[in-house]
């Protein structure tokens, strides 16, 4: 990719309706795509983060448990519902599921904060890496992600947080662009004052 192919990706990148999600992805492309993605900043190389992959029937499994996990902590769900978190992992051909793995390390650690911002750039940086390989992405987390039940029958393990759950595969969608924030009014240059 030349700088001006990456300058004119990273302008226009959106992230797509999941549904509108298709196609097959090859396994080869899947490691591709996940050794790119795993190219990140890694402060202490802690390697904070690790990925599960939903695909084939297991969406459908882990869109059922859901469902049921829904159910019994907030009650019956409606048939929309029930179908709305039954295709929960089933919208697209591959989901991957980017999970914060902290590691203890050393007398002086490297706090937890920073291995959190590294598995959210392993995030990022998979968008990046399903476009270089002609595919779309969409990073999701919604209310599993922050429900402890959900997390473990979604293979995490206690400790572990979700970073995001990457929802990729093929479409011809194009967006027009949203609402950015402008630049000018996020940057100040340091006051030495204080004030900044
Ligand atoms: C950590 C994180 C979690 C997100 N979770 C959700 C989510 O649960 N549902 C959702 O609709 N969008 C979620 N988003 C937003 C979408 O990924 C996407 O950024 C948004 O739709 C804006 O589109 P754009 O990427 O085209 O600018 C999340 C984004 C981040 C960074």
């Amino acid at each position: 990719m030349t700088d001006q192919a990456l300058q004119q990706h990273l302008s226009t990148r959106r992230s797509p309706p999941i549904a509108s999600l298709g196609g097959e992805v090859p396994d080869g492309d899947i490691r591709s795509m996940l050794e790119l993605a795993s190219r990140v900043p890694d402060h202490g190389m802690l390697v904070p983060f690790r990925f599960i992959l939903y695909r084939g029937d297991s969406r459908t499994v882990v869109g059922q448990r859901l469902a049921d996990r829904l159910q019994e902590r907030d009650g019956p769900l409606s048939d929309a519902a029930r179908q709305k978190e039954e295709e929960r992992f089933s919208r697209a051909p591959l989901v991957v599921g980017v999970v914060f793995v902290p590691k203890d390390n050393g007398p002086k650690p490297i706090p937890e904060w920073e291995q959190f911002l590294c598995s959210g750039a392993v995030a990022m940086n998979l968008l990046h890496a399903a476009s270089a390989l002609g595919y779309r992405a969409n990073w999701i987390t919604n209310w599993y992600s922050d429900d402890a039940e959900a997390r473990t029958l979604l293979g995490l393990k206690p400790e572990e947080r979700v970073a995001g759950f990457v929802h990729i595969g093929r479409t011809d969608i194009n967006l027009p662009d949203r609402e950015r924030p402008r630049v000018e009014d996020l940057m100040t240059d340091y006051s030495p004052d204080g004030k900044g």
